[in-house]
């Protein structure tokens, strides 16, 4: 079993009591992201996060992790509650650095759920994940000082050492359907990519098509996105990798709860 990464608890509204997940927020949407683009989904966002991207559009659940301890129980009940999904998206902050998020996989299974996992791919755990939507990190996420939202680029090194690691990237690669997704800038993010995906290939015994990669523009508002996501798919032609849109935010731009 991998140790999690050394995480700060979040900050809870509840008493921490070692069992359940903190759970930022649970809410129905439609995936926004991915293969799965437009298929309504409830999704489970836990708090704390081994990485500090500069970018997070989820800052209550790393630069400020926040959240309230849920039982796994309670958790599918509020599942249930949105009766019209069969797809529930277990994202977060980092979902897989939480121990208990296995148990939580393995309730929604029985319950006969689709699960979608989103994680940066640094932490394997062996779990029933039916899609890995899984996010490397690139060097164009690092929160250097100039780009750290709270400090002065005091995750810079941890944040760095720890984005990739091609031991929990490759075993994942190899036990479920994957997707790679990453978040792009502009075309001086694509030889990190293509070096990237090479070494998973060489790292794995299962087949990673080019269009298992995806090429997100980097952007958690409507303006941003505005700023990225034509060079974003036109690199995603030139180099014969798949364009995901961030339906959500053209959608509903960063309203909570979408
Ligand atoms: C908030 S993360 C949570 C899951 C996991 N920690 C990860 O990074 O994959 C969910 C997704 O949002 C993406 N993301 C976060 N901030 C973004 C931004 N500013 N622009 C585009 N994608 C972003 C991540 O790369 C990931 O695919
Ligand atoms: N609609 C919607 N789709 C998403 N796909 C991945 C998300 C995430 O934050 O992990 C996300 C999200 O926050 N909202
Ligand atoms: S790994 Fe995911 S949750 Fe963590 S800081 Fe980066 S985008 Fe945010
Ligand atoms: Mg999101």
């Amino acid at each position: 079993m991998p140790v999690a990464h050394d995480i700060e608890e979040p900050a809870t509204d509840a008493d921490a009591t070692g069992e359940g997940l903190p759970i930022n927020e649970v809410f129905y949407s439609l995936q926004g992201e991915g293969t799965l683009a437009g298929v309504p989904s409830v999704f489970v966002r836990t708090s704390g996060c081994n990485l500090r991207c500069w970018f997070c559009d989820s800052y209550h659940t790393s630069w400020e992790p926040t959240g309230a301890w849920r039982d796994v129980d309670s958790i599918i009940e509020k599942v249930q509650s949105h009766e019209q999904a069969d797809h529930v998206v277990l994202t977060g902050g980092e979902p897989l650095i939480h121990e208990e998020s296995v148990e939580l996989l393995k309730r929604l299974d029985a319950e006969g759920y689709h699960t979608t996992v989103e994680t940066n791919g640094t932490i394997h755990r062996d779990a029933p994940i039916d899609l890995a939507s899984i996010s490397p990190k690139l060097a164009n996420s690092t929160p250097t000082p100039e780009r750290d939202p709270k400090g002065e680029g005091e995750w810079e090194q941890k944040h760095e050492q720890n984005r990739i690691d091609m031991d929990a990237l490759s075993q994942m690669v190899d036990a479920y359907e994957t997707q790679l997704k990453f978040v792009v800038t502009d075309v001086s993010d694509l030889p990190e990519i293509t070096d990237l995906v090479d070494r998973v290939r060489e790292a794995t015994a299962t087949t990673v098509a080019d269009d298992d990669v995806l090429l997100m523009p980097e952007g958690m508002t409507r303006e941003q996105l505005n700023g990225t996501r034509s060079e974003v798919a036109e690199l995603a032609m030139e180099y014969g990798y798949r364009y995901t849109p961030r339906l959500h935010v053209d959608l509903w731009n960063d309203a909570p709860g979408t």
